[in-house]
């Protein structure tokens, strides 16, 4: 099937990827042209695991073009995904000039039916908007054209995006008539050979499903930073009831792991885009604003903690293990480990980071700075740095040579924010161990700990 993707981002190249991995013809268009002219040269501009493979071999095979011609774009597909940004607007809506964008584009050099998907996260009401779009530009055009607008959101995560697209849990279409239906279930058919996956609604509640979806997870997740806050201040280990409650097949064992915050591009902007849609239609989302709220508190607690440990800060060389807002990415966007750097400056301290990708990013975001060093491994990090903070779960961070870690610290501090380690076996070698939720010890060298009182 012909294809055409606008937008290279994280989505859209992964969808014109695994789309041309199963044998169709994909042209991806870009605004952005050193990005299209990377993608040309076989370079891809983000870290995700599995990616560069399947691109260099789609692209090899003939099945998988990049361009910034978006009139050539326009002609090639049936089918015209929009997977652009929709980043935050001021007060914190979807900003959906993007997306309006490429849907006058699509309308500018249509000759034929198309079937528009939307791909983006986009609130409610969103499709109205592209149809009316599209035809307000084949008026001016003159045209009178055919075309249906599909709200087909996208779950894939960071990290995983591959995997997730092509072995998708659920695949949602929402369109207005069986005609779009039976294309888009043609076109994911590849995907959808174990067991029916795909689920079709009208098009305002597929829209509404990408939001429930993120919402859903983000209150997971900030539902057990304000418990794992609770098991501090009462001398109870979050991890324990993490897995108590985790037992129950209600509740679950994903997405209840505690830490310094969530981040990335998608649930801080899509919690706030959906309180924002709710207070537009007159209703007062308490629900969501509160999961914004203690996740906004939550990326301050190990900032917190690090304050409580040291009192002044002024002069003090901290060494952060993690810049990505998750493992396997490259991607700082809304990361805990912005939050605190710029805490750290605050107060005086310089930082000493290393991420495993994400490197190259951190130094485009911050340039060159007297109070960041960005080092070449985990352990020249270390090296006489008054603490290390750990904000992202990479796994070579999950069993590091402790006595190695003790000897290039200047103290032997952790502050973690994922809460990698085991108290009892840190007190036992020597550290001062600080992780979210769970009681802090005293260090001994002796091999036995001591329970203190209560953390931050
Ligand atoms: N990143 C994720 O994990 C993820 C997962 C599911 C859904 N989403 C949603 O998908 C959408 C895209 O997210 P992303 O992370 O891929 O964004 P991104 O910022 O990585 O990429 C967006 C791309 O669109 C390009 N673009 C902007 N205007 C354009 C235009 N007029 N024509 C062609 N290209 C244009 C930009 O240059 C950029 O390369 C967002 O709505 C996001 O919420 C993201
Ligand atoms: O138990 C958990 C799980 C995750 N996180 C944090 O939550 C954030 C988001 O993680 P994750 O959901 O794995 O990454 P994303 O790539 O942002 O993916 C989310 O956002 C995408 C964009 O909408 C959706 O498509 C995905 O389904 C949804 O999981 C990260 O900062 C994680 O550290 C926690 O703190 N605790």
């Amino acid at each position: 099937m012909k294809i055409t993707i606008f937008g290279t981002g994280y989505v859209g190249l992964v969808t014109g990827t695994c789309f041309a991995e199963v044998g169709n013809d994909v042209v991806c268009v870009d605004v952005d042209a050193d990005k299209i002219e990377r993608l040309n040269k076989g370079e891809v501009p983000i870290y995700e695991p599995g990616l560069e493979e399947l691109v260099d071999r789609n692209r090899k095979a003939g099945r998988l073009r990049f361009t910034t011609d978006a009139k050539a774009g326009v002609e090639h597909g049936l089918f015209q995904f929009i997977a652009v940004g929709t980043p935050p607007d001021e007060d914190g809506s979807a900003d959906l000039q993007y997306v309006l964008a490429v849907a006058g584009t699509i309308a500018e050099h249509m000759s034929d039916y198309k079937v528009v998907v939307d791909k983006s996260t986009v609130p409610v009401g969103t499709a109205d908007k592209v149809r009316a779009r599209i035809a307000e530009v084949l008026a001016k055009r003159g045209a009178s054209l055919e075309f249906d607008v599909v709200s087909n959101p996208e779950f894939l995560k960071e990290g995983a995006a591959v995997n997730d697209f092509m072995k998708p849990d659920r695949i949602i279409v929402g369109t207005d008539n069986p005609r779009t239906t039976e294309l888009l279930r043609a076109l994911y058919a590849p995907f959808n050979r174990n067991h029916d996956r795909l689920i079709d609604m009208d098009i305002r509640s597929a829209e509404l499903t990408k939001y429930a979806a993120n919402a859903m997870l983000a209150t997971k997740i900030s539902f057990m930073n304000e418990l794992a806050n609770l098991a501090d201040r009462l001398g109870a280990d979050i991890e324990h009831v993490r897995i108590g409650i985790g037992s129950d097949p209600r509740i679950g064992y994903s997405f209840i792991y505690p830490g310094c915050g969530y981040g990335g591009s998608c649930f801080p902007k899509d919690v706030q885009a959906l309180a924002r849609t709710a207070s537009e239609v007159g209703y007062d989302a308490q629900l969501l604003q509160s999961v914004e709220d203690v996740n906004l508190r939550q990326k301050e607690v190990l900032f917190a903690k690090i304050k409580q440990h040291f009192g002044d800060l002024a002069g003090r060389r901290i060494a952060l293990w993690g810049l990505a807002f998750k493992p396997e990415t490259d991607d700082m966007r809304e990361a805990a480990s912005r939050r605190l750097m710029e805490a750290l400056w605050e107060a005086g301290a310089t930082v000493a980071a290393f991420d495993p990708e994400a490197m190259e990013e951190a130094s485009r975001i911050y340039g060159k700075r007297a109070d960041l060093q960005l080092c070449s491994s985990a352990e020249q990090a270390l090296e006489g740095a008054d603490a290390l903070a750990i904000v992202t779960e990479w796994s070579v961070f999950r069993s590091p040579d402790f006595a190695g870690m003790k000897q290039r610290l200047k103290q032997p501090v952790i502050f973690d924010g994922r809460n990698l380690y085991d108290p009892d076996r840190l007190a036992a070698q020597g550290f001062h161990y600080y992780a979210i939720g769970r009681p802090v010890q005293e260090p001994t060298s002796e091999g036995s700990s001591v329970r203190l009182a209560t953390g931050a």
